[in-house]
């Protein structure tokens, strides 16, 4: 599996405040807004890009390629995947190893681009956005969480599910917004069981409240999706059927999409539907 580094995750880099250099502030309400918002808050030439698809599913893929090169020879990996996911529904995607789950969840996400072939969301191409405004929509609306983590260690537990606002947020703005951001931490800290864990810095959490952390930042700013590479890859039986649980509870309270990858029939058999890719596209 490939392991993207936090940077690519949050799409911005680690702890900057930061958002696209010529982009106006995001208002205060910005998860709840449409992707049309988005673009007009980006102020790029959007309209040929977001291009209306269909408004009955949530997130999808049409037709999707990739390859990736090794010299001179190009490696297909997946070869005309067609998707659909439908709000609130949880999915597993299972295959052999290598067979492309990380990498069409990738392009699910923003995280790479397709060779060819077009990602929907919420009725909109996604796929061919500008750089920033894949990187606000991953901010803003994608939860990602993955087999590693990718907690940073210097911080605390609260601080790490803080680090979404951190950059989604000029200093000024995120200072104006801190309590509300610390009352959400604390809500998701309970919700997560590691109410008792704020402070504790990654290395004195055991992998089970590791990965529950990360879950707990990937919800931060309330994303319609969430994305998981192996959630519970790293976990002993018992700790995965907790997180597990939590996804669980997760898409019933929230309403949350989870779409998964896993190579655990237990961990698959939990989600709503499960799809299996082999040779690069949809089995059945
Ligand atoms: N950045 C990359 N550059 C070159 N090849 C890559 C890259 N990322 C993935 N691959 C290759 O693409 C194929 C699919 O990789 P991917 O990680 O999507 O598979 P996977 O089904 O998630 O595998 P696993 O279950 O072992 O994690 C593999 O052969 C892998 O070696």
């Amino acid at each position: 599996m490939s392991r993207p580094n936090y940077e690519s995750q949050t799409g911005a880099p680690m702890i900057t405040p930061r958002r696209a250099a010529d982009a106006p502030r995001p208002t205060p309400h910005a998860d709840s807004r449409t992707l049309a918002d988005l673009q007009r808050h980006l102020q790029t030439p959007v309209a040929p890009v977001l291009t209306p698809v269909s408004n009955a599913i949530h997130m999808g893929c049409r037709n999707l390629f990739k390859s990736y090169r090794k010299g001179a020879i190009g490696i297909p990996v997946l070869r005309g995947i067609d998707l659909d996911i439908h709000e609130g529904e949880s999915l597993a995607i299972v295959g052999q190893s290598g067979c492309g789950k990380s990498t069409l969840l990738h392009l699910l996400g923003t995280l790479d681009q397709p060779d060819g072939g077009e990602v929907h969301f919420e009725g909109h191409r996604i796929d061919n956005l500008p750089a920033a405004s894949r990187d606000m929509l991953r901010n803003r609306h994608f939860g990602m969480i993955f087999q590693f983590y990718h907690l940073l260690p210097e911080l605390t537990t609260l601080e790490n599910i803080l680090a979404p606002a951190f950059i989604a947020e000029s200093t000024l703005s995120y200072w104006m917004r801190r309590s509300s951001y610390r009352r959400r931490a604390f809500e998701l800290l309970e919700l997560v069981g590691l109410g008792h864990r704020a402070k504790h810095k990654p290395r004195e959490l055991s992998g089970g409240e590791m990965q529950r952390a990360a879950i707990a930042r990937a919800l931060l700013l309330k994303p319609k999706v969430l994305l998981a590479d192996e959630p519970t890859g790293n976990l002993d039986r018992s700790t995965g059927e907790a997180v597990m649980k939590t996804l669980a509870e997760l898409n019933a309270r929230e309403k949350l999409t989870i779409v998964m990858v896993t190579h655990d029939p237990w961990i698959a058999g939990q989600a709503d539907r499960t799809v299996k890719l082999v040779e690069g596209r949809i089995a059945g």
